[in-house]
């Protein structure tokens, strides 16, 4: 096997020899340049599976150098270094295609894993790749021959041989956390692990031992060690999914992580290395929550250096179809999948899908109860539920009870609510004078009473009932774990 070969262009005598003998140490073979002219001869006569460049140098801007290499030599990964506290090159070196970045002074901790992982984007990204490796395999998830999917598809490969943050846009259920999962596998981090957050989910107080983990005794109730989700996903990708959900000061915290690539435990006094890949994913617009001061500018900045929008099911209907299809096959768990009637499939063509994709899915899995002998008529599709302006022709499933389980295990159903009113239970009905024994189980009384109404109210379609609650589809999800509510029969 050969050796990789870098390249390293700066003009600081004592940094560009540190960087010489620190990659040599490695055992990597090092070629240096001191200006742009001597790093373009030396790349019109070597491939390299790195490049590593200063950003000033004597004769131009590494910048330059970044764009060329990003425009001619596809296959070599370019990182660059910049001054401390340089947030604006680094951001500006990654959407001219470099692959990431190291900031002065240079820890070299930092330089040994940047280094591997350049070099495993340089062998999954040519034809010097191994066969069978996994980012080579990496079939898409994500269904759609529209040619804003394609497009999309191919915007994924490209992303995958950077580091650079992704900023994932888009509606709830539109894919982006497939989309996420998509640039992970592709990547040369394919092996590693993906670790999901769902911001909104974690309760303030706990959200900085989740993220960097804690020390043993750090609170009570530490009685380990734990990993946080940096540490998980080291070495591999971490999405932090509805990133608009980060209370400031946790956000504070996070850009220092990202910056820093350091983390610290809660209860420890000394700061551990991470490589970790950053994708962030949110519905809102978090342009909007910066002018609002709900999010910070800087995070902003550092997360959103290149933006992948996901359509919604509405701007590429043609994709049903297929979607339907691979959705139908999926539920039937290996038997043969239910057919949707042209008319079914019609409908389902003329509607809009304000919760995209996962709506589809919802809508399948019900219409599947009603179908009969494996095909899927109109009416089993109860889009009149699911959309409201729809033709009244269409038939709507009758309310179905709630199951709740209670904490001790015993199940109640609640009729689903003709009026707000009548759902509220037994423990949240107290006459105004008295107080609940206990705050948290009469608020989760109220909770529960109130998502039990939604789900009634729209079928159990949870994409729906989230929306009439105003909280995202996964924060419904998790408040109904948290509460233990299921669907009937489920
Ligand atoms: N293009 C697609 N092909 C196949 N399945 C898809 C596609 N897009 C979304 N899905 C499916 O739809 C569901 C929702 O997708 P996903 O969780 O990625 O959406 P999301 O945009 O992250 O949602 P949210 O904003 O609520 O977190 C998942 O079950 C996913 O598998």
């Amino acid at each position: 096997m050969t050796v990789p070969r870098i390249l390293v262009v700066d003009d600081e005598d004592d940094l560009r020899e540190l960087l010489e003998i620190t990659l040599i140490k490695m055992g990597l073979d090092v070629d240096c340049a001191d200006c742009l002219g001597q790093a373009r001869s030396h790349l019109a006569q070597t491939e390299y599976g790195l490049v590593l460049t200063d950003m000033r140098l004597p004769d131009g801007l590494g910048i330059e150098l970044v764009r060329e290499v990003a425009a001619s030599y596809k296959n070599t990964p370019i990182a660059v270094i910049t001054a401390f506290g340089s947030t604006d090159n680094a951001v500006s070196a990654l959407k001219a295609g470099a692959f990431d970045y190291l900031s002065k002074p240079v820890a070299l901790d930092q330089l040994r894993m940047m280094v591997q992982s350049a070099l495993r984007t340089h062998k999954t990204g040519g034809n010097v790749m191994p066969a069978g490796t996994r980012a080579d395999n990496a079939q898409s998830c994500l269904v759609g021959q529209s040619a804003v999917m394609r497009d999309l598809r191919a915007q994924i490969v490209r992303l995958a041989r950077s580091m650079a943050p992704v900023a994932i846009t888009g509606e709830s259920g539109s894919g982006k956390e497939l989309a996420a999962r998509d640039i992970h596998a592709h990547s040369a981090r394919a092996d590693k692990p993906f670790i999901a957050v769902n911001c909104g989910a974690i309760p303030e107080a706990l959200m900085e031992a989740e993220f960097f983990g804690y020390r043993k005794g750090a609170f009570t109730g530490a009685n380990d060690d734990r990993d946080g989700f940096f540490q998980a996903a080291n070495g591999g990708t971490l999405m932090l999914d509805e990133v608009a959900d980060l209370p400031l000061p946790m956000q504070v915290k996070l850009l220092r992580a990202i910056q820093e690539r350091r983390v610290r435990k809660v209860g420890a006094t000394v700061e551990e290395p991470v490589d970790v890949r950053i994708i962030s994913a949110t519905h809102q617009n978090l342009a909007e929550c910066v002018e609002q001061g709900r999010f910070r500018q800087d995070l902003f900045y550092r997360l959103n250096v290149i933006e992948l929008r996901l359509p919604p099911l509405r701007e590429r209907l043609d994709d049903v179809g297929l979607l339907a299809d691979v959705i139908l096959a999926r539920l039937s768990g290996g038997t043969a999948p239910a057919v949707l009637t042209p008319a079914a499939l019609d409908a389902l063509r003329a509607y809009a899908f304000p919760g995209n994709v996962r709506e589809l899915e919802n809508v399948l899995e019900r219409a599947l109860a009603f179908a009969n002998e494996g095909a899927i008529e109109v009416a089993d599709l109860a889009l009149k539920a699911a959309m409201p302006l729809a033709a009244s022709s269409v038939r709507a499933a009758e309310p179905e009870p709630v199951v709740v389980a209670e904490p001790e295990g015993r199940e109640v159903s609640t009729p689903p609510a003709a009026e707000p009113a009548s759902g509220m239970n037994a423990a949240i009905s107290e006459p105004e004078s008295e107080l609940p024994a206990s705050l948290p189980d009469y608020l989760d009384a109220v909770e529960r009473d109130v998502i039990c109404r939604a789900l009634a109210k729209t079928h159990f379609n949870r994409t729906q009932a989230a929306e009439l609650l105003g909280i995202s589809f996964r924060q419904l999800r998790y408040r109904m774990q948290r509460l233990a509510i299921h669907e009937p029969d489920a």
